[in-house]
Formats: C-alpha cells, structure tokens, sequence
C-alpha cells in the first residue's frame, strides 16, 4: 500500500505535525483501510484501497499525549483505489473518474477521492463513544491513543461550532461567517442519525452544520446557491450562517468547502416522509404538491436573477442529449436489466437534440440539480416549503454540477420522486397509487406553471429526455447502493420506453407518457 505525506500542506498552529506527517499517515493507514469503506459516505465501495495520500492535516485542539482532554485533528486524506480484486463479484464502477487532484508545485498529486476527517484523539474514551471509534495507532504521534470519529462526540463538535463563530484562519483552515448573522454560543450539539450523503450536526434548535465527507476543488454549490439566493432575499432556503474551507493561502488552487452552518428548520418534516404518510392512508397530497411547485418555481426565478443564465442552441442540446446517451450506454453495461430498453429511451434523447435543428433557443440557469422530496422541508408552523441540500448528484463532477440548465430537470427530477413514493411502502405500485402519483405529478406541475415558472407541459421533449436521464441515473444509484430498490427505476424505465412505442404506434397514451396532463386544479 503506498502512503504520501504532503508535508507541504500540513499546517499545524503549534507546527508540531509538519515534522511528524509522514508518521502519522503510516500509523493511520492500517486503521483507515478497515474504517474507511465502512462509512455510509465512502464513494468507492467495492474497490480495494491501495494508497493513502495526506493532502492536509490541521489540528484544531491540540492532540499532545498525557491529555485529560480530547485533542481534534482535520484531515483530508485520499483514497487509491484499484479495480475490484480478481475474481470478485464486479463491483458497479464509478459513474466518474475521481475529481481532478489539486495540481501541486512539487509535482503531480495521486488521483483519488479526496476525504475530510474530523479525528477525536483521546487517551481514555469515555464508554458512550464506543461506536465512534477508528483504532488505535500502533506507532507515530498518536501512538496507545484511540481515534475515533469526531463527528460523534458531542464535545468536539461543540467546539467546530466555536471556530465558527470567530471567523479566522488556523493552520491550512479558513472559518467565515456571514456579516450579519449571530451565532450563540454554548448550544448543545448532536449528530443526526437519518441516511444522508455526508456528516450534519444539529447545534441546540438553531443551527444545522453540514461537512461534506468527499471534498473537491471549488465552491460546492450547497454554499454558492443558499447564498446566492440569501442575497436575492428568496426565503425558501436556509441562508448560511457560517461556512469552512481549505485556506487559499495556505495551500494550492481553489479553496475546498468543507462545511456550512444553517438555520435548522426545527419542527419540520420532510417531503418524503408526508407523501409516504399521505400514501398509507390514501391521502390526497394534490395541494402539498402544488405549494411545492409554488416554492420550486419561486427558487428557480431566484436563482435566473441572480447567477448567469445562458441560452441551449443546437450544439449544446446535441451535447447534453450525447452526454445522456453516453450514461444510457455505461448504466447498461453494468446492471444487464436496463438493456432489452435501451433503444427505445434513446429516442428520448435523440427528440431532444432534434429541438435544436429548427435554430430555437432554450434557456438553462442555475438548478438545484438533485431535487426530490427528501430534499424539501415543510415547516410545522405554516406549511411552508423550504428546498436543501443544492449539492447536486454527488456522483457527478462539480464542475458539471455548477454548469446552467434548464429548470425543467429539477422538475423531471421531483415528478420521479413522486413515482418512488407510490411505488414504496406496503401497498406500493397499486393502481390506487399509481393514480396518486399521476394526480400529484399534474399538481405539482401546475403549482410550477401558476408561481412563473415554464409550465412543463410546453416542454414535453425536454422533460422526457430529463426524466429518462433521470430515471438511468437512478437505476445505476440503486444497483450500487440499494440493490432491492431497482425495481423503482426499473419501473420508470419500462413505462417511460413505453411512451415511445405508444407514441409511434398509437399516438399520445396519457397512461404511459411522462403524465403531465391531468393538472385540472383539483389541487
Ligand atoms: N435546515 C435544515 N433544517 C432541518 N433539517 C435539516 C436542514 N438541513 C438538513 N436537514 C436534515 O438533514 C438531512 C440531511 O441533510 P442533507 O442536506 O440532505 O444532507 P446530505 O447532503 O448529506 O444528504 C435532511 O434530510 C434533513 O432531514
Ligand atoms: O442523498 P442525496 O440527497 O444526496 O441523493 C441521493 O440519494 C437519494 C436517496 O436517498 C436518491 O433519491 C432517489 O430515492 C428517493 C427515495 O429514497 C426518491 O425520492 C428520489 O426521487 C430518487 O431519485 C438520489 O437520486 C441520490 O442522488
């Protein structure tokens, strides 16, 4: 296995970790190997690790021996991975090679995806903490110490919520905080225990801080669009409060966000759990989704106004509707399931290219680029819908993610949210159901088209080649992290490869297309 020590980049208040790097990394690894892919957030399951590089560590509380007290130490560290060893079940590859490594003066960086750790160092772990805990170094620094995530005690994240609050740099870190926001100290921390792509901390009821477990170069667009619309005074996001970031001055290239801090919505419940709520006792959930039309049409103008916008003519279109067919084509080759439909959803993609052949325009923006219920919060008190989490597929490259594009996919995107929940739970995919979902579909296009935004029944190319991308991307999520839900996807895929065969053979089947008719006001 081979480690690499970016001595240059390791900061340390006390300088103490820039001599002893390297140890350090050789006494992790052994610890890091096992611990690593075990985490819900490892991108690279499946795949052997075969090298560590340390790209940054900066200790934020001093991890000295003999201690009575933790010590905190951030590391970005990356991961090599290998293919799957011989003879192994093929694991589902990447959907991406690894973000670009940040270049450095001293010479090329290993490829690799790029991990933050928050690492508690304690001599003697109080017993709650026993499911937080990494290994024990057998040599270097922090030898007879354990590791543990710090994430998980209480203590240490109270302290990152500290940092936060007095802007200012440590080591390679930079702490920022928005001008006029206040943030108290003293509030109790906990981690959250729900399934999400990275690590968050609730701070008393006010404040939620999301670290970004697999870090790239740049500005994440988590940060970059609450911010964006906290400045064009759009009350549907979480305005950020605070945010990390890897010191521009302290390292290489463009800062890494590493973490935000944001108003916690307390009391709320997420889109995703009403619908299921709705679905067991067969509720009609047509204005819910309305109003959430209403706040994903008002997120979108936000967004139009206050970050560039650019137009999709013929050779961009025939790029998207190649990079769509490009995934089709890589989805298949790993889950054989998808093959017996694939030309028929290429024609999907192949109407959308063919928009651009009579010299119209279409207009892309800024998006929210992974929206679905589980991204949406409606409060207790008002029943208003707030959007999160503008990360984006996490499985895409950043740069691909902060690139404008029609508004219309975050549409796609939730009408496939919509489909999942009827077709999850106990009595899920019943024609009760099914019903349900075709009725919320129609509202919340409707709910979109009433608050300004382009009604998606104006567009039905661009929502049907959007919803298949979708729908491949979907399939290719649920075979490498969900395998016993494929058959949610599988089912888009069989109606959506449908409404192409419905559509050559016997005209428009609303039963089979991408169900957007129906928005009849019953909202
Ligand atoms: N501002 C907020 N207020 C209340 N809960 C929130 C807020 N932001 C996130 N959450 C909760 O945290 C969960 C994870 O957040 P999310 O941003 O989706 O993280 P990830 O990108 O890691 O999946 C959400 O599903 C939601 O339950
Ligand atoms: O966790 P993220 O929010 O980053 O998003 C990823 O995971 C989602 C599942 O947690 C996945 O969403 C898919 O499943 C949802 C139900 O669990 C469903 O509502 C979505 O429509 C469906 O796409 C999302 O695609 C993935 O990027």
């Amino acid at each position: 296995m081979s480690e690499t020590a970016s001595t240059r980049a390791i900061r340390s208040p006390h300088d103490r970790l820039s001599t002893t790097a390297p140890a350090l990394l050789s006494s992790l690894v052994p610890l890091l190997s096992e611990w690593l892919p075990r985490q819900r957030w490892f991108a690279g399951k499946g795949r052997p690790i075969t090298g560590f590089q340390l790209v940054s560590a900066t200790e934020l509380l001093p991890c000295a021996a003999g201690g009575a007290t933790p010590g905190l130490l951030h590391l970005l560290v990356r991961a090599q991975q290998s293919a799957a060893p011989p003879g192994a079940p093929q694991p589902v590859p990447p959907e991406h090679p690894a973000e670009p490594a940040t270049s450095s003066p001293t010479g090329p960086v290993a490829s690799g995806d790029c991990y933050q750790l928050l690492l508690g160092v304690h001599s003697a772990l109080p017993p709650q903490l026993a499911p937080a805990v990494i290994g024990r170094p057998a040599g270097g620094p922090l030898h007879g110490r354990t590791v543990y995530d710090a994430l998980l005690d209480n203590r240490l994240c109270a302290l990152l919520l500290e940092r936060l609050r007095v802007p200012g740099r440590l080591g390679g870190l930079r702490f920022c905080r928005v001008a006029d926001s206040t943030i108290s100290s003293g509030m109790p921390a906990r981690p959250i225990t729900v399934e999400q792509t990275n690590s968050s901390v609730v701070y008393g009821d006010s404040y939620i801080l999301k670290v970004f477990r697999r870090t790239a170069p740049g500005l994440n667009p988590d940060l970059e669009l609450p911010l964006a619309l906290a400045r064009a005074k759009c009350g549907r996001v979480p305005a950020p409060a605070a945010w990390f970031e890897t010191d521009p001055e302290a390292g290489d290239g463009e800062p890494v966000t590493l973490g935000v801090l944001q108003p916690y919505l307390s009391g709320s419940a997420d889109g995703w759990q009403l619908a299921l709520n709705a679905l067991a006792v067969q509720a009609d959930f047509t204005s819910s989704a309305r109003a959430l039309g209403h706040a994903t049409a008002e997120v979108h103008t936000a967004l139009a106004e206050t970050l560039p916008t650019t137009e999709l003519r013929r050779p961009q279109l025939d790029a998207v509707a190649a990079q769509m067919n490009e995934r089709l084509v890589a989805t298949a080759r790993v889950v054989p399931a998808l093959r017996p439909y694939c030309a028929r959803l290429r024609t999907a993609f192949d109407d959308l290219a063919a928009l651009g052949h009579d010299g119209r325009a279409w207009s892309a923006q800024r998006i929210h680029g992974d929206l679905h219920l589980g991204q949406t919060l409606r409060t207790a008190d008002e029943g208003r819908w707030s959007l999160i989490d503008f990360e984006g597929e996490p499985s895409r490259p950043l740069a691909e993610r902060r690139r404008p594009q029609p508004a219309v996919r975050d549409v796609a995107a939730m009408l496939r949210s919509f489909d999942y929940a009827a077709r999850s739970g106990p009595s899920g995919g019943d024609p009760w159901s099914l019903e349900w979902a075709r009725r919320t579909r129609a509202a919340y296009c409707l709910g979109y088209a009433e608050a300004g935004g382009l009604d998606p029944r104006s567009a039905p190319e661009l929502m049907r080649a959007y919803e298949t991308d979708k729908a491949v991307y979907e399939v290719l999520y649920e075979a490498r992290h969900r395998p016993n839900w494929l058959p949610v996807p599988m089912a888009a895929v069989r109606r959506l490869a449908g409404a192409h065969a419905s559509r050559g053979a016997a005209g428009a089947d609303p039963g089979a297309g991408p169900d957007l008719d129906g928005a009849d006001g019953r909202a």
